[in-house]
């Protein structure tokens, strides 16, 4: 556990008091339907999905892989939801030894819905157990210790595992082989997050006109969840201040209080982009000496602040470390040095920031020298 104050925590962490996770559960999409964006993803998924329904079989494995707050457990619910299944949640952490796992799997009933939330952080035990489970629907449970110990096989009732990660880089092969289906989910655009909102509006039955839509979503630094989170912030901003009607200025005034930036940096991308602009002039600097600049984990800076940086053009992630671009530079307000801009690797954004994020094996070996 950290033991930060929660107001530390990045805006994109999951709603730790009580009141805002309900709310963060109210504005879930219930349906593939009510789910905005991701087109691609959505579109593989129901046809995997009703392709299945027609066999009359339970779904492929799906694994969802993408930053936090993109949707991963959502479209978990909504899988279970449109399969009409039941749907079972655990995560990764919570799987301390193989047992754990072969207690959940020996309870599942036809066709139920598992959900394995960052699946990367499982022991490796549960995991060749999940191998079997996921292929042949079958478990060996271990009775005994030592040599008198004996394997007794398991049969499962078909199930569909619903796998989720920040870090699919981090999954071994032999597991990721055995999905059906794999979703990466990307970044919204802005115009995306303002469908998310104005659903999320209707549905707190809030008045805000567009200009004020256009306002958060620019700020929303890509992520549904940030979205809904600074709407809500709003609406606290206007009902202190006797608003009714929320126009862009009243958005503004109330995003200000919130240290979220106009190009919806927060104040963990902005401190990782200052550590590595005053503490190591640009870079390159290794991920872990980067992270204990700015005093966080190395994990947290890759997958929560690093993947919107790289797509915003501002970081670089290179075989000798991290790097910020003169973009960086400039969104800080601070100039460039002519030598560090000499020293910038030219083909830096010759593959594009997408690819960039899709190579994260890459990413991880890259990372080792130093890390
Ligand atoms: N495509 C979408 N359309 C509308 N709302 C969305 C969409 N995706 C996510 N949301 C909203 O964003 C919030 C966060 O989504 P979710 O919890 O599914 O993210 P996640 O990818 O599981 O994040 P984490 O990696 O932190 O677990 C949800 O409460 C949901 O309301
Ligand atoms: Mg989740």
């Amino acid at each position: 556990m950290s033991d930060k104050q929660p107001e530390e925590a990045p805006l994109v962490a999951p709603a730790a008091d009580p009141e805002d996770r309900a709310v963060e559960a109210a504005l879930r999409p219930k349906n593939l339907d009510d789910f905005v964006g991701q087109k691609r993803v959505r579109r593989q998924l129901s046809l995997v999905l009703e392709a299945s329904r027609l066999r009359g079989r339970s779904a492929d494995h799906v694994l969802l892989s993408g930053p936090p707050g993109l949707g991963k457990t959502t479209l978990a619910m909504i899988i279970a939801a449109e399969m009409n299944a039941p749907l079972r949640i655990t995560s990764g952490p919570a799987i301390q030894h193989a047992g754990d796992l072969a207690a959940i799997l020996s309870s599942l009933t036809e066709g139920e819905v598992l959900f394995l939330d960052e699946i990367h952080r499982m022991s490796r035990p549960a995991e060749e157990m999940l191998y079997m489970a996921m292929e042949d629907f079958r478990v060996d449970i271990i009775v005994g210790k030592g040599p008198g110990a004996t394997a007794i096989p398991l049969e499962l009732p078909p199930f569909t595992l619903v796998g989720a990660t920040t870090r699919a880089g981090l999954l071994p092969g032999p597991l990721r082989d055995r999905f059906g289906f794999t979703g990466h989910l990307e970044f919204y655009s802005t115009e995306e997050l303002e469908l998310v909102l104005r659903r999320s509006a209707m549905l707190m039955d809030m008045k805000v006109n567009s200009a004020a839509f256009a306002e958060i979503a620019g700020r929303s630094r890509g992520t549904p969840r940030i979205a809904n989170r600074l709407l809500r912030r709003v609406r606290d901003w206007a009902l202190v201040h006797g608003i009714d009607l929320i126009d862009a200025r009243s958005a503004s005034a109330a995003l200000d209080m919130y240290e979220v930036d106009a190009r919806g940096l927060d104040r963990l991308d902005r401190s990782v982009l200052t550590a590595l602009i005053t503490k190591f002039n640009g870079g390159p600097v290794g991920l872990s000496t980067l992270a204990i600049a700015v005093g966080e984990e190395p994990e947290t800076v890759e997958t929560v602040a690093e993947p919107y940086l790289v797509r915003e053009g501002m970081l670089g992630r290179t075989p000798r470390g991290r790097i910020a671009t003169a973009a960086a530079w400039q969104h800080l307000g601070l100039e460039m040095p002519q030598n560090v801009a000499a020293a910038m690797p030219e083909d830096l954004f010759s593959v594009a920031p997408e690819s960039l994020l899709d190579t994260e094996s890459a990413l991880d070996s890259w990372a080792q020298p130093d890390s």
